[in-house]
């Protein structure tokens, strides 16, 4: 079979996953399918599980032809020493009927001490927090930390635009217009919830086409509803949250930081300023690459998907004020 390392010198990377329950199994599979990083540690609370998990991926590397470690560890941090990139996925997720806000308290302790615990022992990582609500979760892994504001991102943007693009290709698709998910553009921003996330319509495309053009209204309006429930949905579908999309995002994250891709991905950063908000975490399109976030990118937000967005960061605030003691 030859040589199969992929390895470049410079992409040396090592990767956290903390909480090795759906989604962070999930993030740590698909990080060493894409063969960019050297190591990724597993940690959860749970006695055995992140090494069992760990062992059963190792056990694909000959499958699936990869040469990333995969090494798990129950509550030590010591193995997570100098990572790169710590994404958090640890929290309880909700079942049929919650909302992500309800899972505000529990989760901000779990998310608080682990970002704390993890940042000792790796005092450079850019963190990717997952746990939700995420939006609220990634203001409190900044405050708490005190990390400049590049090194701390969000992942809720990427995932729901990605089911944007599939609610939109099925429309399509009923519509006469042949598409699949990849061949649709399009973007979601604003906080991660199921009522005031923003899918911008107005810029979504078919190969280039707007799809204003290709859809009616009330068409675009039922794939914005679909988008805007789609956790809420599986969540019905599945008892739990989903994991293998969210896995899969997360894990698009941390390539792009890996290998300093430069792309542009929407992601929940703290806003200081731009589209005319500070003091606050939510999803807008950013620049992604070895520094973690480098830039945010302006979209000219007007009329409807405007308000909206104001909408939404109104949301995010209310949130953030039930955080209470934990900013502390
Ligand atoms: N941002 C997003 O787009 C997105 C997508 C999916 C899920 N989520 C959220 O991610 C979180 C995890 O979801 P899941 O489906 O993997 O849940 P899960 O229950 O399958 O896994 C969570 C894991 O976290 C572990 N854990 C709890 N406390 C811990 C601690 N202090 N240290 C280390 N590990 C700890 C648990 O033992 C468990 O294994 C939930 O909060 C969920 O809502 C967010
Ligand atoms: O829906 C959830 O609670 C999990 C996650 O935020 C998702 O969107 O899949």
């Amino acid at each position: 079979m030859g040589d199969t390392r992929v390895f470049k010198e410079e992409v040396l990377m090592k990767v956290t996953v903390v909480g090795a329950g759906n989604v962070g199994a999930t993030v740590a599979n698909v990080v060493a399918l894409k063969k960019f990083a050297q190591e990724v540690v597993l940690i959860d609370i749970k006695e055995g599980v992140s090494e069992g998990k760990a062992m059963d991926m190792m056990q694909c590397s000959h499958a699936l032809n990869f040469d990333t470690t995969v090494k798990g560890v129950t509550n030590d941090y010591a193995a997570t020493a100098d990572s790169d990139v710590v994404v958090v996925t640890s929290g309880l997720p909700r079942k049929p009927g919650m909302t992500r806000e309800e899972l505000v308290g529990v989760n901000a302790k779990i998310v608080k001490s682990v970002v704390e615990q993890a940042l000792k022992y790796s005092p450079n990582a850019i963190f990717i927090i997952i746990s939700n609500p995420m939006d609220a979760m990634t203001y409190l892994a900044l405050k708490s930390t005190g990390l400049p504001r590049n090194r701390v991102i969000g992942m809720g943007g990427m995932l729901d635009s990605s089911r944007f693009r599939y609610y939109l290709s099925e429309a399509l698709n009923a519509a006469g217009h042949p598409a699949t998910p990849s061949d649709v553009d399009g973007m979601v921003i604003g906080g991660h919830n199921d009522k005031t996330m923003v899918p911008l319509v107005s810029i979504a495309t078919l190969r280039g086409i707007p799809v204003t053009q290709l859809l009616s209204k009330e068409v675009l309006a039922d794939v914005v509803q679909k988008t805007k429930v789609g956790g809420a949905t599986l969540t019905g579908l599945l008892g739990t949250s989903a994991w293998y999309a969210p896995g899969a995002s997360a894990a698009t994250l941390v390539e792009a930081i890996a290998l300093d891709a430069k792309k542009v991905i929407p992601c929940c950063v703290y806003l200081e300023g731009e589209y005319g908000e500070k003091e606050l975490c939510v999803g807008v399109p950013i620049v992604l690459g070895k520094g973690g976030f480098e830039k945010v990118v302006d979209v000219k937000l007007e009329g409807e998907e405007k308000a909206k967005f104001e909408e939404s960061v109104e949301a995010a605030r209310a949130v953030n004020a039930q955080l209470g003691d934990a900013l502390k």
